[in-house]
């Protein structure tokens, strides 16, 4: 199988850096927009300036608004819409059975409970579905620093594809055939980065910064096994990477959102009126939501959720947090454990 041209969906930071990457890669490339505006702009001033300002973009990396210009001939799609916008952006498209499609989005959708791959398989079954997911900020990527994602697909001829078609020296897809285990790393990790966020606001401290990545984890990773996932890919890029980056810098969206409202600041003001997506505000609710069904225990998760949308204060969720009885760190590794 071979990939030599990309239609990216999605023009926002994540979705035109990787239209970069892609390019680099020696890949003939469109990048979508559903703002007719939007693509004259870029098309004129070979920047996107208002998500991912200061990158000059090549003048053949074509830019459209047109949904049958931009899958003419691809290859492969790689949806780079927010998770909330994903259903809506993909129904304006008649995309052709068999035609992989590779999510970038790090999201679950608010309205079924959905990871992206779910809402991909419901709405295009006849589409091989991948994933890329992992420690990566748009502008460093586009700004071509060194950057390793993973790239699942469970078709292991199209990861492998995927893997030649995108990598460059500098921006490295490691293969994985664990799809759900990579997209519930990326989606997780946003809510969890809002935690951070708060603990950072709050000054709680960098000792228990590093326990909330660690629980996090463990509560990231029991969520994809109840889904189907592996509990090795939470340990990879996708995983423990993603959210060593997210919980630890403000250049991370959910990470600053968080801090602000761990200094006391009101949601909407922080939200404002931002043209960014915080995917963790949208995707909280979710996977609470889904990891009560799954009965599976994810109580910083949950703990965000009420921060965001039933009006707990950060402390109040903090103090419940720190309530909890300690125990054995793994469940496997009590007394009775062999
Ligand atoms: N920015 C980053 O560093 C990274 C982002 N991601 C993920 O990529 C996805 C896209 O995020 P960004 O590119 O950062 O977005 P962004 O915050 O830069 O831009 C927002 C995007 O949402 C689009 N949008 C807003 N309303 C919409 C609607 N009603 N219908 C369709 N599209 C709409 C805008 O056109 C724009 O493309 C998210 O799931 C994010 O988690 C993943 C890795 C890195
Ligand atoms: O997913 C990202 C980096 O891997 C971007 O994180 P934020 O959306 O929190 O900025």
């Amino acid at each position: 199988m071979t990939i030599d041209r990309i239609a990216v969906l999605g023009a926002g930071a994540w979705g035109t850096a990787l239209a970069l990457e892609a390019h680099r890669a020696g890949r003939k490339v469109t990048l979508w927009t559903r703002r007719p505006e939007q693509a004259d702009e870029i098309r004129r001033s070979r920047e996107n300036a208002v998500y991912l300002p200061g990158i000059a973009l090549p003048d053949d990396l074509a830019v459209t608004s047109d949904p049958a210009e931009a899958i003419d001939s691809a290859d492969v799609l790689l949806l780079v819409v927010p998770a909330q916008h994903m259903r809506a952006a993909l129904s304006s498209f008649e995309i052709p059975p068999g035609l992989p499609l590779v999510s970038a989005a790090k999201g679950i959708e608010n309205t079924t409970d959905k990871t992206m791959s779910e809402v991909l398989a419901e709405m295009l079954p006849d589409n091989p579905a991948a994933v890329l997911s992992g420690p990566s900020f748009a502008g460093e990527a586009a700004a071509g620093k060194p950057t390793a994602v993973t790239l699942a697909a469970p078709d292991e001829r199209l990861a492998l594809a995927l893997i030649e078609a995108f990598g460059t020296r500098t921006f490295r897809p490691y293969g994985s055939t664990d799809l759900v285990g990579a997209e519930v790393g990326g989606a997780v990790k946003n809510v969890l980065a809002i935690a951070a966020g708060i603990v950072a606001g709050m000054e709680l401290g960098e000792n228990a910064r590093a326990a909330l990545i660690t629980r996090g984890l463990a509560e990231a990773t029991r969520f994809a096994v109840a889904l189907g996932g592996r509990a090795e890919t939470l340990m990879g890029l996708s995983g423990i990477g993603d959210l060593v980056l997210t919980c630890s810098s403000t250049t991370s969206r959910n990470f600053s959102l968080g801090a602000r409202l761990g200094k006391g600041e009101a949601l909407e003001a922080i939200l404002g009126r931002s043209p960014s997506v915080v995917e963790g505000v949208f995707t909280a609710a979710s996977l609470h939501r889904r990891a009560r069904t799954l009965e599976v225990e994810m109580p910083i998760a949950e703990g965000v959720d009420a921060v965001l949308n039933r009006g707990i204060d950060p402390g109040t969720v903090v103090k419940e947090l720190l309530s909890r009885p300690v125990g054995w760190e793994f469940a496997d590794a009590g007394p009775s454990a062999s």
